[in-house]
């Protein structure tokens, strides 16, 4: 079982630029957070900083109760944004050499590096110099370097950009096993989607500045639950002064009720049913797209 992974109130400016503003939040032992922001928001900046590629101007990172330091950062997998592999080594010995600089035997490396290539695919490029790999493929070593030693929390940097679906697939098959096995994961990406269908948790950070932390349902339901009803007549605002109803927007087609979450839905539906026939009646939250852009 590993440590949560802390990210205490970091600060860090460029310059007159505050690229990052009392950034704070934590990674439990197996659980994935999904880090999104627009571009330039301040994810790389944060993963730069718990890594230690990167000094942060104040705020702490902390592994367990104790700050970070070089031990700790050899068990963290890291997969930088500037990929970092050396192009004209083979994929294999590469793979070895920084499983070896974590502190694995030869033989235990090896292993690992035929293991981790085999398990995303790239097991036939074995003996192939990286720069002969497609970009797709690269970045699948690129994967397996952050997995190889056995780390103990994973931090990731747009770790699925550039990916086919099958590598997708892949890639989130990896990253549930490692959570299920008790590490805690953060990654980036500006695929909502998948963080919506992967993740325990979000954070969206815009500016340097985090506007929203939780659950995925927690997020999609924070400003009320959303019911859309399709087929009563929305010329007499017939949800009103329905108790429960915050605000309601009519159609033609549909009306999208925000409701208060210990709203009675069935009174809804009988207020509904009073003003014609309902063709559908459903709970209809905002999609992670839909609020990330809200919200940057
Ligand atoms: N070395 C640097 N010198 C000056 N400014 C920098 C430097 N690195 C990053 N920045 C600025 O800091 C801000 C945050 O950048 P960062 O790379 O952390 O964003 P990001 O969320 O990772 O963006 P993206 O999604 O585009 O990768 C941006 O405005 C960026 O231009």
């Amino acid at each position: 079982m590993s440590d949560t992974l802390y990210i205490d109130r970091l600060r860090k400016t460029y310059g007159t630029l505050r690229a990052l503003d009392d950034v704070t939040f934590s990674v439990a032992p197996g659980e994935i957070f999904g880090f999104v922001g627009s571009n330039g928001a301040g994810k790389s900046t944060t993963m730069r900083i718990i890594l230690g590629v990167l000094a942060a101007d104040s705020g702490q990172v902390r592994l367990g109760e104790k700050p970070i330091d070089f031990d700790r950062r050899r068990r963290i997998g890291y997969m930088p944004e500037e990929r970092g592999l050396y192009p004209k080594m083979k994929v294999g010995d590469q793979l070895t050499y920084l499983a070896r600089l974590h502190g694995m035997s030869r033989a235990d490396a090896e292993a690992s590096a035929r293991t981790w290539t085999d398990r995303l695919e790239v097991g036939t490029r074995y003996d192939d110099n990286v720069a002969d790999l497609s970009l797709g493929n690269q970045q699948r070593v690129q994967l397996a370097a952050a997995l190889v030693h056995d780390p103990a929390v994973l931090v990731l940097d747009e770790p699925f950009s550039g990916l086919d679906p099958v590598a997708v697939d892949v890639m989130s098959d990896v990253l549930k096993d490692k959570a299920a096995q008790g590490v805690p994961i953060l990654f980036s990406s500006h695929q909502l989607e998948l963080v919506e269908r992967l993740c325990d948790r979000v954070g969206i950070i815009s500016r340097g500045a985090m506007t929203a932390l939780g659950s995925v349902d927690e997020l999609r339901t924070r400003d009320g639950n959303v019911l859309e009803v399709a087929g009563p007549d929305p010329s007499y605002g017939w949800a009103d002064a329905l108790p429960g109803v915050l605000a309601a927007e009519y159609t033609p087609e549909v009306t999208r009720l925000r409701v208060s979450p210990d709203v009675d839905d069935q009174a809804v539906l009988t207020a509904a049913l009073a003003h014609g026939p309902v063709h559908r009646f459903a709970a209809a939250p905002p999609t992670l797209t839909e609020l990330f852009r809200e919200l940057v």
